[in-house]
């Protein structure tokens, strides 16, 4: 385990490892522990711990090791995929979020160990796409609550009902309302699936504790009518609010949060357009707030756009010269736009006309405009059609660029194999959702980049966290976008390889983090986080900043427990 220390004669910090992780207090015994998957470690409690915690004759006597109980799970998983072979996708991906949410359930340690290590493997079903499957089917799939429901008929009750949340300290919020979850719409109360999706994430790419996060529905109804008919349908049966009505609750949901955790930083994730942008405005000078998918997005498709520039070969510079067209203008796409203008209006000599007369909404004609990139938002399957792929070829760009940013795999504007067959070999592509990459014949591979706003938002709230800033500012999150941008080396761009592998998302995320939190520094809004304050922060190097921000990264292996009353 990674520790920061402070040296007892200066302000300098120092990493250093230890061998035995920090103990961590328990106010529990028994029974109570072992049903608690904080806490739980199965058949791993040592004897002493056992002892202590009056944990004897509870398992069975055999104590086994933490890397035992880890092979036993991935075995089970590896035996679970043989015998789920050719049945259906839908099958396979439900089978394999049954036995990775249990586990979940049941030992948060080992699951987060499994995931870190395999998250390649496990993001594509833990997070999109197989999360939309989970969320479209959540009222089968309910066993155990995970994370806080705040309903339309809590309306008076949310500041004391915040307080019914067991850990006493919570760092990262992530809230839906479930009315756009991916491109799959209106879910109601079954959109919970993505804030717990996107904490998981949190969890392995940014180090966040899972004591200290907490996933929200705020179920303010549904219009989505098949809900509303099935009689299993959990959350609240009656049509969306709309108006003042609304946003009154939101409101008393921000403002019990502030209550009791006034340092905790709410990410809102897959809100409607009209109120991810409402709920934006309203909150981001009062709380420490973002959007992602209007401003997580904007700074990972700023990134890749960045890079398509790259791999003609050309000088950033000359980003302003690429004709973009950007299909869907709504939440992601606009905020992906604004930031775009916004990056080009800093470039030098470049003013926001001309950065606004390089982009092309939907309804322009994408053959007439030979854009240099094709970049959907629209959460339309199949729009990206062949005769649509096909105008790519007729692009200026010596690598014309197709992103297909729509989720989940269904809604991608288009197929990878689709967009190299008929766009062409020379493309650069890059989907919302993971496909593989494609064989194009004669040993030569067609790279497939996901752009998805993961690559940044674990490090925009990691840093944000870590900095203590009362809000997030635009150069806190251009930062972030920069920094996921120059993470490519120029060798990989050229390979048409955009970002970077998921194998990489904690390396990335520190880095991104640490850029954050620089920016929040530069911009005076660093208020410093524990015991480091913000002079620390400010003496720190780019490079001390880096550590600091690994050395607060949570690593999961079992803790000594020490029983607490
Ligand atoms: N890859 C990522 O990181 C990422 C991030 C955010 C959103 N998304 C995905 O992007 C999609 C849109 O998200 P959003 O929040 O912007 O939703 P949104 O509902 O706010 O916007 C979608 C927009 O597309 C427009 N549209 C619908 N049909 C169209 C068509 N045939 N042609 C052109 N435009 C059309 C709609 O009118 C709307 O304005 C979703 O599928 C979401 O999953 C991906
Ligand atoms: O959830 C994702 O995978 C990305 C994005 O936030 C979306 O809404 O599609
Ligand atoms: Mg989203």
């Amino acid at each position: 385990m990674w520790k920061l220390t402070r040296f007892a004669s200066s302000s300098r910090y120092r990493l250093f490892s230890t061998a035995i992780p920090a103990p961590c207090m328990v106010h529990k015994r028994g029974a109570d522990i072992l049903h608690d998957p904080w806490f739980n470690k199965d058949t791993g409690f040592p004897l002493t711990e056992r002892d202590r915690l009056g944990l004897r004759g509870l398992l069975p006597p055999r104590i086994i090791s933490f890397q035992d109980q880890y092979d036993r799970f991935m075995n089970s998983y590896r035996s679970l995929e043989k015998n789920t072979h050719g049945q259906s996708d839908k099958i396979i991906s439900l089978s394999k979020w049954r036995i990775l949410n249990r586990l979940h359930d049941r030992n948060e340690t080992l699951y987060y160990r499994a995931l870190i290590d395999n998250i390649k493997e496990f993001a594509p079903i833990i997070y999109t796409p197989t999360v939309g499957l989970v969320c479209q089917n959540y009222c089968g799939l309910f066993r155990r609550p995970r994370g806080m429901y705040f309903s339309a008929k809590d309306k008076g009750e949310m500041m004391s009902m915040i307080y019914n949340w067991p850990a006493p300290q919570v760092d990262m919020i992530v809230l839906t309302d479930g009315s756009r979850i991916l491109g799959l719409g209106d879910l109601g109360v079954q959109g919970i699936g993505i804030p717990i999706g996107k904490l998981d994430m949190y969890v392995a790419a940014a180090g966040i504790n899972p004591q200290k996060i907490l996933p929200v529905m705020l179920d303010v109804g549904t219009n989505n009518q098949k809900l509303l008919d099935d009689r299993l349908y959990l959350g609240v049966r009656q049509p969306r609010l709309e108006g003042e009505e609304y946003l009154s609750i939101v409101d008393e949901f921000m403002e019990a949060v502030h209550a009791r955790w006034p340092k905790a930083i709410v990410q809102f994730e897959d809100f409607q357009m009209k109120w991810a942008f409402e709920t934006l405005k309203r909150y981001r000078q009062r709380f420490c707030m973002f959007n992602d998918d209007i401003q997580g997005t904007a700074g990972v498709a700023l990134a890749g756009l960045l890079g398509t520039v790259r791999a003609q070969g050309r000088p950033l510079s000359d980003f302003v010269k690429q004709k973009i067209v950007i299909v869907g203008a709504g939440s992601a796409g606009l905020g992906v736009l604004n930031m775009a203008v916004q990056a080009v209006s800093r470039m030098p000599g470049c003013s926001e006309t001309d950065a606004k007369s390089q982009f092309y909404l939907i309804d322009k004609d994408v053959k007439k405009v030979k854009p240099h990139v094709l970049l959907g938002l629209s959460g339309v399957g199949g729009v990206f059609n062949e005769q649509v792929l096909k105008a790519m070829r007729e692009s200026v760009s010596t690598k014309p660029a197709i992103f297909a940013m729509s989720n989940p795999t269904m809604n991608a504007e288009c197929t990878a194999i689709d967009a190299f067959n008929h766009a062409g070999e020379n493309i650069v592509f890059a989907s919302g959702s993971p496909f593989e990459n494609v064989d194009l014949g004669n040993g030569r591979v067609g790279h497939v980049n996901q752009a998805n706003n993961m690559y940044l938002f674990p490090g925009i709230g990691l840093g944000s966290l870590l900095s203590g800033a009362r809000h997030v500012t635009d150069g806190m999150l251009q930062a972030a976008s920069e920094c996921l941008a120059s993470y490519m080396t120029d060798e990989d761009i050229k390979k048409g390889i955009l970002y970077p592998c998921i194998d990489s998302i904690r390396n990335v995320t520190a880095e991104v983090g640490a850029a954050v939190l620089r920016a929040a520094v530069a911009e005076g809004m660093a208020e410093g986080h524990g015991v480091v304050g913000s002079k620390e922060l400010e003496h720190m190097s780019k490079e001390d900043t880096v550590k600091y921000v690994r050395g607060n990264m949570w690593y999961p292996e079992y803790s000594p427990l020490i029983h607490e009353k």
